[in-house]
């Protein structure tokens, strides 16, 4: 059956995951608020600033009309930056009808205040169809034509197949996941390790050293989130363990490349600007940081990383956090946590 969808967001990730939908002969329209951009996909089929080299499907129709972008739609990708989003689902929120199907792509929190984006969402009066896409999803890998897959997290089953309905192809596979809390923060904290891993790496440490890192990363991502209400199970599968290899070791990811600059002696400031994309782990970084110490959740990663960004922290305090912690349970979800995980 062919659907009508559209994904907000003109970057390098809205347009994969547009090209997709229109090479599968659903009718897709991207809003993006640069007219030029759109001028450039209509004409030539190609969105040079975020995704260049790859020639988009004749059929995907670029827009700057969200009115009609969204009235046309059964379903809407929000694909918007994190410090951005609130204010975009403010704006569509009137055209809204119950029955139209809301995906978040974007892995980060509000700036604003402690929240997910799927928080954001469920406020809208009108629909309460809403998910989450999480998972190794590099778009310049996927617009190359590498496979890979990713999961849906939904609690309503009619959101999670028309996701798989439209996004299904010969190179990307689509997983269910009923943990919308787990997928979303696994997606989330994801970034702030990648940093880490960049980091790391400047710094040639060696590969036992890369998989002690992202081991103990995915320890700190799941005792964060389970204390919010997510399955440590969940980190496990492809928003977890698999978003966190791909994005730990990737010189395409944005998160990556931020730490690899600052070990290799860029300011903070000067690696964001020098990426002009989004690298949503520098603000999940504050965030989450923040929380930890509210809610008295031992991270020494991010808490050493985050005196190194923000505090000017030397680069072994970093090192420290790692290496002179407590040293307890290797997998605490299967030893001395609540009788359920043993
Ligand atoms: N790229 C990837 O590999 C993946 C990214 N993601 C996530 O998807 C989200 C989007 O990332 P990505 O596509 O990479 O981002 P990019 O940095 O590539 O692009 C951001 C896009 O958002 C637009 N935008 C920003 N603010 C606004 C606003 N207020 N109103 C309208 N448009 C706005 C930008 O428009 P303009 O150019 O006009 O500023 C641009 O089109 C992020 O949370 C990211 O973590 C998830 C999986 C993979
Ligand atoms: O989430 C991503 C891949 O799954 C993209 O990572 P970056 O935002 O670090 O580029």
């Amino acid at each position: 059956m062919k659907h009508s969808v559209c994904v907000l967001g003109g970057g390098s990730f809205g347009t994969v995951l547009a090209n997709i939908m229109a090479k599968n002969g659903h009718q897709v329209s991207q809003w993006m608020r640069n007219e030029d951009q759109v001028e450039e996909i209509n004409l030539t089929g190609l969105n040079s600033r975020y995704l260049p080299n790859a020639p988009l499907h004749c059929e995907l129709l670029a827009t700057s009309n969200l009115e009609q972008a969204i009235r046309d739609s059964d379903t809407i990708f929000v694909s918007i930056p994190s410090k951005s989003f609130e204010q975009v689902v403010q704006r569509i929120e009137p055209l809204l009808t119950a029955d139209k199907i809301l995906i978040s792509t974007t892995k980060g929190f509000n700036p604003n205040r402690f929240e997910l984006m799927s928080d954001i969402m469920r406020r809208n009066p009108t629909t309460q169809k809403i998910g989450v896409l999480s998972g190794p999803n590099l778009a310049k890998e996927i617009a190359a034509g590498h496979m890979t897959g990713s999961v849906i997290a939904s609690s309503d089953e009619e959101v999670r197949h028309q996701v798989i309905e439209l996004l299904k192809s010969p190179t990307f596979r689509l997983y269910e996941s009923k943990d919308c809390t787990g997928v979303e923060l696994a997606g989330a904290l994801k970034n702030i390790y990648a940093i880490v891993c960049g980091l790391a790496k400047a710094m040639d440490v060696g590969e036992n050293t890369m998989s002690m890192i992202m081991t103990r990363s995915l320890a700190e991502m799941s005792r964060f989130a389970v204390s919010f209400g997510a399955n440590p199970m969940t980190f496990l599968g492809l928003a977890g363990m698999g978003d966190l290899i791909a994005t730990c070791t990737s010189p395409l990811s944005r998160n990556y490349r931020v730490g690899y600059a600052i070990g290799s002696g860029q300011s903070l400031g000067g690696a964001v600007l020098a990426i002009g994309e989004v690298a949503e782990g520098v603000n999940t970084l504050k965030m989450v940081v923040d929380e930890a110490h509210k809610h008295d959740l031992y991270m020494p990663l991010a808490e050493g990383l985050s005196k190194l960004l923000f505090e000017n922290a030397k680069l072994e305090s970093l090192i420290g956090s790692m290496m002179t912690g407590e040293q307890k349970w290797d997998v605490e979800f299967a030893t001395n946590k609540g009788e359920k995980y043993v």
